[in-house]
């Protein structure tokens, strides 16, 4: 069974412009599962947190203000190859390199109002969903997964 977890964040953009359903389809009809999901607006230090490999970098405080600027969308997927595959489905981080077809590449243009994060690899995933989910995520076997995942 495929074990594999990437965390994912609607950022306050895709939220504001209503492109959640939209983005929890591109998973769900890949093959990937939810196991956990939350809307929050998260403080300040707490996006620092997130971003903490980023902070030496010039676009951190706008970084920072644009991810407590409204509420984003939390969620944890699992799946086979879900931290690369979750990566190819987002798309390049500057949209104007982003492919059509990707989330980035269909839905927007600057690279500072992306839309989503998505973890980019499997230790990565592991600090975040611990950081956003500190009480766990949901166990649950979907009961379509024999029709997706041959074992
Ligand atoms: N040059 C930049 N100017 C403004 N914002 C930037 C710039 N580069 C990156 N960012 C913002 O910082 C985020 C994190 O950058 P990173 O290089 O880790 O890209 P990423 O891993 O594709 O993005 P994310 O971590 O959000 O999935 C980007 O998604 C984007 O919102």
């Amino acid at each position: 069974m495929a074990t594999e977890l990437t965390f994912i964040m609607i950022k306050p953009d895709g939220v504001q412009r209503g492109l959640i359903g939209d983005i929890i389809s591109r998973f769900e009809k890949k093959g990937f599962f939810l196991k956990a999901m939350k809307l929050i607006q998260v403080e300040r230090s707490f996006a620092e947190k997130h971003y903490s490999d980023l902070s030496t970098k010039p676009f951190f405080g706008a970084l920072v203000e644009y991810i407590i600027s409204g509420p984003v969308v939390a969620m944890v997927w699992q799946g086979k190859g879900v931290v690369a595959t979750g990566r190819k489905i987002i798309g390049a981080t500057n949209p104007a390199q982003s492919e059509p077809g990707t989330i980035r590449g269909d839905f927007c243009i600057e690279v500072s109002r992306n839309v989503i994060h998505g973890s980019d690899a499997v230790e990565s995933a592991q600090k975040e969903i611990a950081l956003w989910f500190p009480d766990g995520v949901t166990e649950w076997r979907s009961s379509v997964h024999p029709w997706i995942y041959e074992n």
